[in-house]
C-alpha cells in the first residue's frame, strides 16, 4: 500500500475560498490555552443571527417587512419592523447559545435575563443600526458587545454585571449590510473582517489584521444641525472644508464608520444645544465601535475624554462621539479644548 503526502493544490481551476469564520475562531482560540470555548460559540451564535437578519433586509421590500411597526422604543423612536425583526433574531439565538446571561438592546427599555444560570457573558446590542435608511436600501447594520459578567454564574444579575465601563469589554463588533454583508469583530487582539458568501452561507476572512489609517481626509457629520453645534466643532468643519476634505455621511453609523476606518476619516456625532448628550448610545454604539477603532489604531471620545473610559449610569445614555483616524479625533479635540479656554479666559 502506498501513502503519499498531501500537497495542497495551487491549481486555479479550485481556487482556495479561504478562512471561514468557524476556522478563524477556532485557530484564534487555540492562541489561547485556558479560553473554553465560550465566547466563540457566542461569537459563532451572533454570526448565525446576522445571517438571518441578513436574509431578512435583503427581501424586506418584497416580504412586507419594511416599514415602521407601529411601536415606539424606548428613545421615543418609532420602530421599524426590521428593528424588531432583529432584536428577536438576535435574542434568541444568544437564548439558545447559552453562553449569555444577559442582554442590553436599543429595543427593550429594560436588561433582558435569559434566565441562563450558567451564561457568563453579558451582551449589549444594537440590533438594527441606521434604521432610518431601512426602507430606501442603503447599508445598515448591527452593533454589538461582550463583556463577562463581574458577579459569579448562576448568581443574580446586578448593576455591575451590566453597567461596565468600555475598557472592559472582551469583544466588540458589527456587522454591516450593504452591497456585501460584512462582520468585522475584534476580541482584544486587532481587528478582522469577513465577508458573507451568500450561496455557501460562510463568512470567509476578507479583511484580515484590518488598521486605520493614522490621517484622513474624509469627515463624515450631519451639519442639518450646524447652527446647535459647539464653537470649537464649527471651527474645526471650516478647518476641514479649508483643508478640501471631503464630505460623506450615509446616515447609518455603521456604514460611516466602516467606510472611514477603511480609508481614513472621522465621524462626529457632535452634543447640540438641542441634544447636549449627543444622540449615540454608549452602552450598544459607542463603546463597540471605540473598542474597535483603538484595535485597529484609531481613537474614539466624546470631544473630550475616552469612550472606553465613560462609566455608564444608565442603560440607554446618550454620548457625543468623535471617532476615527486618530490625528483627525485629536485634531478636532483640539479646537473643542481651544476654544473652550478661550472662552474661559474672556469670562
Ligand atoms: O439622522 P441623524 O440625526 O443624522 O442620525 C443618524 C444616526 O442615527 C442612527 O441611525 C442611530 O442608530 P439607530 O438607527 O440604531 O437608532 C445612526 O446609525 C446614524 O449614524
Ligand atoms: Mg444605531
Ligand atoms: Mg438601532
Amino acid at each position: 500500500m502506498k501513502i503519499k503526502q498531501y500537497i495542497p493544490s495551487t491549481s486555479s481551476i479550485a481556487y482556495s475560498v479561504g478562512v471561514t469564520l468557524d476556522r478563524f475562531i477556532k485557530m484564534k482560540q487555540d492562541d489561547f490555552p485556558y479560553a473554553s470555548g465560550e465566547l466563540s460559540q457566542l461569537l459563532r451564535d451572533i454570526a448565525l443571527a446576522s445571517k438571518i437578519v441578513n436574509r431578512e433586509t435583503n427581501r424586506a421590500g418584497l416580504a412586507n417587512i419594511g416599514g415602521a411597526f407601529g411601536q415606539t422604543n424606548v428613545q421615543g423612536e418609532e420602530q421599524q419592523k426590521l428593528d424588531v425583526i432583529a432584536n428577536i433574531r438576535f435574542t434568541r439565538a444568544l437564548t439558545k447559545g447559552g453562553e449569555v446571561c444577559a442582554v442590553v438592546s436599543e429595543e427593550d427599555d429594560e436588561v433582558i435575563d435569559l434566565q441562563n444560570g450558567s451564561g457568563k457573558y453579558v451582551v449589549a446590542i444594537d440590533p438594527l443600526d441606521g434604521s432610518s435608511n431601512i426602507d430606501v436600501n442603503i447599508s445598515i447594520g448591527t452593533i454589538f458587545s461582550i463583556y463577562r459578567r463581574k458577579t459569579p454564574v448562576g448568581s443574580p444579575i446586578t448593576v455591575e454585571d451590566i453597567m461596565q465601563p468600555g475598557n472592559q469589554q472582551v469583544a466588540a463588533g458589527y456587522v454591516l449590510y450593504g452591497s456585501s454583508t460584512m462582520l468585522v469583530y475584534t476580541t482584544g487582539h486587532g481587528v478582522n473582517g469577513f465577508t458573507y458568501e451568500q450561496s455557501l452561507g460562510e463568512f470567509f476572512l476578507s479583511h484580515p489584521e484590518m488598521k486605520a489609517p493614522d490621517d484622513g481626509k474624509i469627515y463624515s457629520i450631519n451639519e442639518g444641525s450646524y447652527n446647535q453645534f459647539e464653537e470649537g466643532l464649527k471651527q474645526y468643519i471650516s478647518y476641514c472644508k479649508d483643508k478640501n476634505y471631503s464630505a460623506r455621511y450615509i446616515g447609518s453609523l455603521v456604514a460611516d464608520f466602516h467606510r472611514n476606518l477603511l480609508k481614513g476619516g472621522i465621524y462626529i456625532y457632535p452634543a447640540t444645544t438641542k441634544a447636549p448628550s449627543g444622540k449615540l448610545r454608549l452602552l450598544y454604539e459607542a463603546n463597540a465601535l471605540a473598542y474597535i477603532a483603538e484595535q485597529a489604531g484609531g481613537a474614539a471620545s466624546n470631544g473630550h475624554m475616552r469612550i472606553l473610559d465613560i462609566d455608564p449610569t444608565s442603560l440607554h445614555e446618550r454620548t457625543p462621539l468623535y471617532i476615527g483616524s486618530p490625528k483627525m479625533v485629536a485634531k478636532a479635540e483640539e479646537f473643542l479644548k481651544a476654544h473652550k479656554e478661550a472662552t474661559a479666559n474672556c469670562n
